[in-house]
């Protein structure tokens, strides 16, 4: 699919401070990163921070994320972390928006689906209204979730997806899928700049402890010495990328020129079982594995078709399952005070 025609030309932004153009004011460029307490948003962050003429906002409610991920950057100067939740409108001045705020983990966005829903439908008419008030680009963390349980495979964008619009899943898949319409009429409607990435499994150091996902569950329960739950039939595959991969796409996507969806995500494919066998070989041979009953919904394949991200981007990931799965876990040793032997 390539990038959809606009029905108006954009309109141009609002004139910024006069104190921005003056003589004095070092150009900073403003960004905005709703959700960058959390797991990929702190990722984030920490990249953009590493660019001097940037200047950095992170706005999150810290459902799921923490300011312990954010520990490091506080109280510098070009940072600022402000308590907010999406839901309710934020007036600031920024170039770039960042969309991340939403729960992740299914235990997590199922745990208040109304209120996952409020958080992708209004909050991401928040942050649209914010990028149209400031004329900023905005970037939505759209998933593979809008696939579904997805009959085509690997999925390409142009893809429509098989998602349950009644499911206890639904309020996170129909929420992002409600979000990229958004996107696009704000785009169509009013010009908006917009870049929508559809992220496939992601993992890596930060990732809460107890966050439900199966990479970090498998690991920590390694680490604790309980049996990894592989949820049945665990014949059901999915593709995990590295967070630093993530973020250099994510980075890319915002630069570039095209408004997506792109698939961001790594294209190797592993069974659940599969999984549990390499975190097992990699972290504690000795440990079990057992089987467990699944939740509703659960989609049986899932894998990114990344042709428009290497043609479009010039990006494909680099870290292997096999190089990622050790760095999470010398952070999760860490977390959880367990020396290797
Ligand atoms: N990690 C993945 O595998 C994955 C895959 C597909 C899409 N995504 C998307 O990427 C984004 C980040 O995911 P993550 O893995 O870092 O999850 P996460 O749960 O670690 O981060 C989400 C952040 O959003 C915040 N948040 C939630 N609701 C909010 C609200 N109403 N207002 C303000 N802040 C709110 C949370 O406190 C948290 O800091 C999400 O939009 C998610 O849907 C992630
Ligand atoms: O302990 C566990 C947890 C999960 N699983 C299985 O592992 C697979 C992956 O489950 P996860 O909970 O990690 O994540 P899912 O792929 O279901 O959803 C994720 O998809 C992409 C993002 O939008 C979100 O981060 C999340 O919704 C599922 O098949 C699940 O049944 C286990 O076998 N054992």
């Amino acid at each position: 699919m390539a990038s959809s025609d606009k029905q108006t030309s954009p309109k141009p932004p609002p004139s910024p401070s006069p104190l921005r153009n003056s003589k004095f004011c070092q150009s900073n460029m403003r960004i905005l990163i709703s959700g960058g307490a959390g797991f990929i948003g702190s990722h984030l962050v920490d990249k953009l921070m590493e660019n001097e003429k940037n200047e950095v906002i992170v706005a999150d409610n810290y459902f799921t994320g923490s300011k312990d991920n954010l520990k490091k950057w506080i109280g510098h100067p070009r940072f600022e972390l402000i308590r907010h939740d999406v839901t309710e409108p934020l007036l600031i001045e920024v170039d770039q928006i960042y969309h991340l705020a939403c729960p992740a983990s299914p235990i997590f966005y199922k745990y208040n689906p109304v209120k996952t829903i409020k958080t992708n439908v209004i909050g991401t008419l928040n942050m649209l209204g914010l990028a149209k008030r400031v004329g900023a680009r905005i970037l939505l963390t759209s998933t593979s979730e809008v696939y579904g349980d997805p009959l085509i495979h690997p999925q390409p964008e142009s893809y429509w997806g098989n998602v349950n619009p009644i499911g206890v899943r639904s309020c996170y898949d129909e929420g992002k899928r409600v979000a990229e319409t958004l996107m696009f009429d704000y785009h169509r409607q009013h010009g908006i700049e917009i870049r929508i990435a559809r992220i496939f499994n992601t993992y890596g150091p930060r990732m809460n402890i107890d966050d439900g996902r199966v990479v970090s569950n498998f690991i920590a329960q390694a680490l604790r010495g309980e049996a990894l739950t592989v949820q049945k039939p665990g014949t059901q595959t999915r593709s995990f990328c590295y967070v630093s991969d993530m973020v250099d796409g994510l980075m890319r996507l915002m630069e570039g020129d095209d408004t997506g969806p792109i698939n961001i995500g790594n294209p190797g494919e592993f069974t659940m079982v599969e999984l549990a066998e390499t975190v097992k070989e990699l972290i504690n041979p000795s440990i079990e594995i057992k089987m467990v009953e699944n939740t509703p919904d659960d989609p049986r394949q899932r894998k990114p078709d990344i042709t428009k991200a290497k043609e479009v981007l010039g990006w494909e990931p680099k870290v292997k399952l096999r190089e990622g799965l050790p760095l999470m876990e010398e952070d999760f040793r860490l977390r959880l005070g367990v020396h290797k032997n």
